[in-house]
């Protein structure tokens, strides 16, 4: 029994059970945590009757996980209630912030606990959404990527070059996950580097390094690339990765050169680019690091004949888009272009992203498409993603991309349980992951 005021009156109040809804979006949220199935798996064998909200109050506590977790964190009154499962609380929290905005029964403990925390909560919020402001305002300086290019050397031996140069390898504490890993990298003294958390084939380097007249460089053992812009054609690796790829908006060639490291120069590459001067470009990138079996092809993707190309299997689409995400452009741009002539900007490059996918869809043996851009808005990700399903939906299905990767995209285009976007899809954020603002898409043909 509890016992709460109401004005001079006592009253008892019966303990109560925290909603059916709410245990059980919290048990699919840690066993997806656990990796025990995807969500929409989790979410139909739950056994609860009504997956739509139940689906959409997962979603909408995925979308926020990161603020969750400093709410919680950083909210003094959390570390007097315990114990207190956290994920339950995170649920809870969602449905009281971004959510209905209220919860009962409020005799139910974990729901009192909740609601007593409610201020606090939110000034928390508040101070939590202003540094973000802050952040976004000061100019994000981002670490120098070094990309191993595994098809000239390997990363021991650049790390020991490296090394003998005198810098000094560094580690992060294992035990403080991904995000400890950040904090290492930004306070990486000037003459350290670090191996990147997710990609062994990928250094980290204060932005200050300098590697434009290396050695490793030239020689094409090293190449300058940023870590979102590595993601996508790690995405469209499968396992085994072995097959004849198309790698359709080539130019200057990052990407096709890590696709043919990807596959160990094993599967023959055709680097299509429309723009004669980009195509110099890429041939000189697809010289320069070794990838022995590309073929640049100077064309427009769109008049390419699926027929043939029957044997494709892997396509890459990574277009023009507005380059909103890449840090050196993040603020000027953001000043520069606002309004209808950005809403009509985005509307054209989109027709384009949406239909360049479509072509690529279209070849008679692929079977992954990753689509990928470096732009921050939704016009040119999630809503390109959820035009394309209308059209190639029947053939192919949204593939969750690089399940590890934390940050996935908004689930404003979702159709929930049977049609999500928004946790497929990878995006990639300078303030939180300090690359270039991404976004990739994976499509698998049904089979
Ligand atoms: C974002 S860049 C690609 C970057 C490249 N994937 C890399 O990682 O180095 C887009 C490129 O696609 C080319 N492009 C755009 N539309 C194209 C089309 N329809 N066919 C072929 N190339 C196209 C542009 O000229 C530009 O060079």
């Amino acid at each position: 029994m509890d016992v709460t005021t109401n004005g001079s009156q006592q009253i008892r109040l019966k303990r109560a059970t925290v909603p059916e809804i709410y245990r059980k979006a919290a048990r699919i949220l840690k066993s997806a945590e656990e990796r025990k199935g995807s969500l929409k798996n989790l979410i139909y064998s739950s056994g609860f009757r009504d997956v739509k909200p139940l689906y959409a109050l997962v979603a909408e506590s995925c979308k926020h996980q990161s603020a969750l977790d400093e709410l919680i964190n950083n909210t003094a009154g959390f570390q007097n209630v315990k114990p207190f499962d956290p994920h339950l609380a995170r649920i809870l929290i969602t449905e009281l912030i971004w959510g209905k905005g209220y919860l009962k029964p409020i005799n139910a403990r974990a729901i009192r606990i909740i609601l007593e925390l409610e201020s606090d909560l939110r000034q928390a919020l508040d101070s939590l959404n202003s540094q973000e402001e802050n952040d976004s305002v000061q100019q994000i300086s981002a670490p120098r990527y070094v990309r191993v290019n595994t098809l000239v050397s390997t990363t021991e031996k650049i790390c020991n070059q490296l090394t003998g140069e005198g810098w000094k390898q560094v580690r992060s504490k294992k035990k403080s996950g991904y995000e400890g890993f950040i904090e290492r990298v930004k306070g990486l003294g000037e003459n350290e580097f670090i191996l990147d958390f997710h990609l062994d084939f990928l250094l980290v380097f204060p932005s200050t390094a300098q590697f434009y007249n290396h050695n490793l460089l030239k020689s094409g053992a090293i190449l300058l690339q940023d870590k979102a812009s590595c993601l996508s054609a790690v995405a469209l690796k499968s396992n085994p990765f072995y097959g004849k790829m198309i790698d359709a908006c080539s130019a200057p060639g990052m990407k096709t050169s890590l696709l043919a490291a990807l596959s160990n120069n094993q599967s023959s590459i055709i680097a299509i680019e429309r723009d004669a001067k980009r195509c110099n470009t890429l041939r000189q990138t697809i010289s320069n690091t070794h990838a022995s079996k590309v073929t640049v092809q100077q064309a427009d993707f769109l008049t390419l004949n699926p027929s043939d190309y029957q044997d494709v299997k892997y396509i890459l689409v990574d277009p023009s888009c507005s380059g909103t995400g890449i840090i050196s452009r993040l603020d000027s741009q953001r000043k520069s272009e606002e309004g209808a002539n950005l809403e009509l900007r985005l509307k054209r490059l989109s027709s384009l992203q949406s239909r360049l996918v479509e072509h690529a869809a279209t070849f008679p043996s692929v079977e992954r498409i990753v689509y990928s851009t470096c732009s921050i808005y939704e016009e040119e990700n999630e809503a390109v993603v959820r035009q394309v399903l209308t059209k190639i939906g029947q053939s192919f299905q949204l593939e969750e991309a690089l399940p590890w990767w934390p940050r996935r995209g908004t689930n404003r285009y979702d159709n929930p349980p049977d049609d999500v976007i928004g946790v497929k899809c990878v995006r990639a954020e300078a303030g939180k992951d300090l690359t270039n603002g991404f976004f990739i898409a994976l499509f698998v043909r049904r089979i």
